[in-house]
């Protein structure tokens, strides 16, 4: 299959040489990057096994680590995920590059087949974050611990709290 450039950005963010066997959220990072290789093949026999293997794959490693990373969403290179359990992003979600999630964070809609967020570049989601609707997280921000962000957020700004509020606004650091 290609070299995928995302995977090796993703690794680089796991400081263990053994990350397979020290990190159960490799496994879904791992799933997720082969899904959309999968997506890239040419339609015929090959890609239609490769889907089915992919397929098998997520369900199994949803189900063990409890994170659901759908092939469907868009994720940038250098994802790190802290932990594993209850993490769910929803499939429409388009998330950037260098981005943080942990234990229990969900990316997802407000309501039902309403839309998902759009996360920028290095956006660092505490534990139990819930970012819910089509909102959009703008680059360098931090998402609190047990927050529920249900409005935009700007670059570089904190936000905290359920609902979440906005603290240390980019424009106030400088
Ligand atoms: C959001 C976070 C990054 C903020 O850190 P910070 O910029 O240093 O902010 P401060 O600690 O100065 O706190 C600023 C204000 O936000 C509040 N605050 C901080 N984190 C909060 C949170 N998760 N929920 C609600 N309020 C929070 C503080 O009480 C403080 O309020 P005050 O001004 O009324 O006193 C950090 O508190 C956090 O939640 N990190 C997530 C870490 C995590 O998930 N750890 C688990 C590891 S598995
Ligand atoms: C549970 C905990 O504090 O884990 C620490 C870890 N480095 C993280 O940022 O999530």
């Amino acid at each position: 299959m290609i070299q995928d450039m995302d995977w090796e950005a993703d690794l680089a963010r796991y400081s263990s040489s053994k990350p397979f066997s020290h990190e159960q959220s490799i496994w879904a990072i791992w799933v997720y990057r082969f899904g959309r290789r999968t997506g890239e093949l040419q339609p015929g026999l090959r890609q239609r096994c490769y889907t089915k293997i992919y397929w098998l794959l997520f369900r199994i490693v949803e189900t063990i680590t409890g994170i659901s990373l759908p092939k469907s969403c868009k994720i940038g290179p250098g994802l790190r995920i802290w932990h594993f359990g209850n993490i769910f992003i929803h499939p429409e979600s388009v998330i950037g590059a260098n981005c943080t999630l942990r234990q229990g964070v969900t990316i997802g809609n407000r309501v039902e087949n309403g839309a998902a967020p759009v996360i920028g570049n290095n956006v660092d989601f505490g534990a139990y974050a819930q970012i819910l609707g089509g909102i959009t997280i703008g680059n360098n921000c931090k998402i609190g611990a047990m927050s529920v962000v249900l409005c935009d957020v700007p670059d570089g700004a904190t936000a905290v709290g359920a609902p979440a509020r906005i603290i240390h606004a980019k424009s106030e650091s400088i």
